[in-house]
């Protein structure tokens, strides 16, 4: 089966080896692929960041690591040990020249100079660019290398700019892996099978037959330790460019002619070129921006976003936004796209509300088709249909629901969207991974909303914890007649 074929041995440096994003994702992914056996014993991960451990320790912190990410009954003593002797540590401050890349490079001295090598940036965007100019200073680029750049992609397209560029110096675009994790995600990537798949879909994939389109991301966490992050970002930065976007622009895009990566990110590109801007003057009508103030979540009291930041904050912790693409396809589709902190559930869907039928033949209109694309929790997908009543003897209609769970086969648990993009850019397919030109792109169309937001062209609405979001999210769709799905319709 191809999903467990080897790949090929490689050194994967991780700089920002101690922290969260290589604790809690990073490593427990790769565990998991040694686990499927893709990974060859002669791999080899080498952990850096400043902090001072030798391999020992950094070892000691890797196996609590796996302990606390990842379920007791897939870590098997004898797995974690072949994982665990994967892995080096070098203590490095990446950003700045120093003896202590010699640590580094001695690493490669021997490697075959065509052995893969991928530089994995689990640190803040701002030192990309330095370290990129130190492993060119150090020697460490070769041909086989490559770089996968965690987000954010700047905060605006000024800083977006200036990362791509600093990294640009020195990879070209080719070796480039700006990883979403969104398009890691099995049941995302599924929305390609289920369009381009399958004939019925495909031909009712446009605004003739689509009346509107739902995608949400809500969860049920707050900020937490990341507030120092989030309150720079925001909901819009931090799910809505990057990920949602993405997850639009493989509902919305025209048949790439093939699944080669530049067939797909040129069509994906061609929506994102083709989104309505949205401005000062159409901000309030299309966008709505909210923070949540203290609530109930999960059964138990939660603060408001500015009690747990402890100052006062102009940042949504909710946006919704009204999105149209402007193609032939499209016309008269409103997009919905929503994400919200501290929601009552954790959902992240797309729905698609088919236009009524238009026959009269029946008496009543037979409610409208739709399609729920479940991408978590509870992955799968549910087609309504209308179906005759069987209880009653005149022509009556009742919804029948096709729902489906997809599973992975053998029972065997999801995995984490990070597992198929960590190994995919040893593999050195950027197929789920974003060009440039589209981190640009979604960065156009963003930008004039923030700046909007920053003129109080939409006014700050607020939501208590747990709730669905705040009541004008809900006016966003009745002006067009429509109404949000909720995870338990
Ligand atoms: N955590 C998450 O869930 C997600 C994180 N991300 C992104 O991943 C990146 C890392 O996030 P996260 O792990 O949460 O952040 P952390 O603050 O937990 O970790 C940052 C890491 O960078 C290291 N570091 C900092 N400065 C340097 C330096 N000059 N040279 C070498 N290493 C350095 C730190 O180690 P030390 O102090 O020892 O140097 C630490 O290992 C960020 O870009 C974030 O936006 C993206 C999606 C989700
Ligand atoms: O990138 C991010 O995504 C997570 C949500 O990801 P999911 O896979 O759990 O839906 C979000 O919590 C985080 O703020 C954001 O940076």
């Amino acid at each position: 089966m191809e999903h467990f074929q080897q790949v090929e041995p490689f050194d994967y440096v991780i700089f920002g080896a101690t922290g969260d994003l290589t604790m809690r994702k990073l490593l427990p992914a790769l565990y998991n692929r040694l686990r499927m056996g893709q990974i060859p014993d002669d791999a080899r991960i080498i952990g850096a960041s400043r902090t001072e451990l030798d391999r020992e320790a950094y070892v000691a912190r890797a196996r609590d690591a796996l302990k606390r990410f990842l379920p007791s009954d897939i870590l098997s003593p004898e797995l974690v040990e072949r994982f665990l002797a994967l892995l080096n540590y070098v203590p490095l401050d990446s950003s700045r020249q120093s003896e202590q890349w010699d640590s580094l490079t001695s690493l490669f001295t021997k490697a075959q100079p065509d052995r893969v090598r991928v530089f994995y940036f689990a640190t803040a965007p701002q030192l990309y660019g330095s370290i990129c100019e130190n492993l060119h200073r150090y020697g460490l680029i070769t041909a086989n290398s490559r770089v996968v750049l965690e987000k954010p992609i700047g905060t605006d397209m000024a800083t977006a700019t200036a990362i791509n560029d600093g990294v640009g110096q020195y990879f070209p675009e080719k070796q480039i892996y700006r990883i979403d994790h969104y398009l890691g995600k099995e049941t995302v990537q599924n929305v390609l099978a289920l369009r381009f798949a399958n004939p019925l879909m495909n031909a009712a994939w446009s605004g003739e037959y689509i009346e509107s389109v739902q995608i949400t991301a809500v969860e049920t966490v707050g900020v937490e330790n990341r507030a120092a992050y989030y309150d720079t970002s925001g909901a819009l930065r931090d799910m809505i460019q990057n990920h949602l976007l993405q997850v639009l622009c493989l509902v919305a895009m025209e048949a790439p002619d093939s699944l080669e990566a530049d067939a797909v990110r040129n069509a994906k590109l061609a929506v994102l070129k083709a989104l309505r801007p949205i401005t000062d003057a159409t901000a309030a009508t299309e966008t709505v921006r909210a923070q949540y103030t203290a609530g109930m979540v999960d059964g138990k009291n939660v603060p408001g976003y500015l009690e747990e930041l402890g100052k006062p904050s102009a940042t949504e912790t909710y946006a919704a936004i009204r999105a149209w693409v402007d193609t032939p396809r499209w016309k008269k589709v409103p997009f919905y796209i929503r994400t919200a902190k501290r929601s009552g559930k954790k959902v992240s869907e797309i729905v698609v509300t088919f236009r009524p039928s238009a026959t009269t033949m029946f008496g009543t209109t037979p409610a409208r088709n739709r399609l729920v694309l479940r991408i978590q929790p509870n992955e799968g997908l549910d087609l309504r249909l209308n179906v005759k009543n069987p209880a009653l003897d005149v022509f009556n209609l009742q919804p029948a629901n096709l729902d489906t769970s997809i599973r992975m086969e053998g029972g065997l648990p999801f995995p984490d969207s990070y597992e198929r993009l960590l190994l995919d850019a040893v593999r050195g397919d950027p197929v789920l991974f974003i060009r440039r030109d589209e981190v640009e792109a979604a960065w156009h169309w963003a930008e004039p909303i923030l700046e909007a937001w920053k003129h109080d062209k939409t006014p700050m609405q607020t939501y208590s914890a747990g709730s669905y979001g705040p009541e004008q999210a809900t006016q966003l769709l009745a002006s067009h007649g429509d109404t949000w799905h909720e995870a338990s319709e």
